[in-house]
């Protein structure tokens, strides 16, 4: 059984370090900056490969120091995600963040992470996170191939809709929701 509790961030409220600037580093980064342009993120690599470095230029707010990690660097962090080459590295930031009840995540290292990044579905306002409890992240790709295909474009506009129609609806919690259950009961099957 998946035993992971999915939650959705607010990543412009929090601060993220992300350690490494590699290939893999560049993919979470990508992960991460999808979801939220105004990602507060401080990036420490000690190498950068030139495509992340140019992806950078476009995100004058994230602040990058090209030089090897220092302890320092979690300081006021909430989350970090590691992606680097080196096994003594990620086991320092596995100690450090526990120490410092700081999130963490190490690509690709399941025993080291307190939590790990999913496949992501987004439709506008609608976003679907899939977990396989770290047994394939390829069919959990997949499963997001499916599920994008599956979902209409237009579920975004029924979101706007059904948000305008919440604030319509006059009458008491209950009354409300028995209404939208109501109005939703057949919506995903009449977009189709
Ligand atoms: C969802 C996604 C998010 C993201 O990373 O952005 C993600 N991995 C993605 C892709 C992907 N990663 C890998 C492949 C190669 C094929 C394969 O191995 O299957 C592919 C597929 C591809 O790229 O096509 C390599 C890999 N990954 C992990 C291991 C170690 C292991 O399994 O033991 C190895 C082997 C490394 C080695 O060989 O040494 C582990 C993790 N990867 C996770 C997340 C977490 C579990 C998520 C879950 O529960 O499903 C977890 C546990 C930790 C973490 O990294 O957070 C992203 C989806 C892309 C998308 O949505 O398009
Ligand atoms: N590239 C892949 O497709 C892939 C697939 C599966 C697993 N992995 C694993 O994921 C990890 C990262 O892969 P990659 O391809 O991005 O590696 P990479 O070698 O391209 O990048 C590693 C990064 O870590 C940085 N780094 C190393 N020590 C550092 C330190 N002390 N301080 C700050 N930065 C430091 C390097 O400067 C570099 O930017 C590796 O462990 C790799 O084995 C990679």
């Amino acid at each position: 059984m998946n035993k992971l509790f999915p939650i959705f961030v607010k990543l412009d409220q929090i601060e993220t370090l992300l350690v490494g600037g590699g290939k893999v580093a560049l993919e979470k980064f990508q992960a991460l900056i999808t979801n939220d342009e105004r990602s507060n993120l401080t990036v420490v690599a000690r190498e950068i490969v030139p495509e992340f470095e140019q992806l950078l230029v476009n995100y004058p707010h994230i602040r990058l120091h090209i030089r090897p990690f220092e302890t320092q660097d979690i300081e006021n962090k909430q989350l970090v995600i590691a992606a680097t080459n080196n096994v003594e590295l990620n086991d320092e930031l596995r100690e450090l963040t526990s120490l410092h009840n700081i999130l963490f995540n190490a690509a690709d290292k399941p025993d080291l992470c307190d939590f790990y990044l999913g496949s992501i579905v987004t439709k506008g306002d609608l976003k679907v996170a899939i977990s396989t409890n770290g047994k394939s992240p390829t069919i959990a790709k997949r499963v997001k191939e499916l599920l994008n295909d599956l979902l209409p474009d237009e579920i975004d506009e029924t979101l706007s809709l059904m948000s305008e129609y919440r604030e319509q609806l006059k009458g008491d919690f209950e009354f409300k929701v028995k209404k939208l259950n109501e109005h939703t009961k057949n919506i995903l099957r009449h977009e189709r």
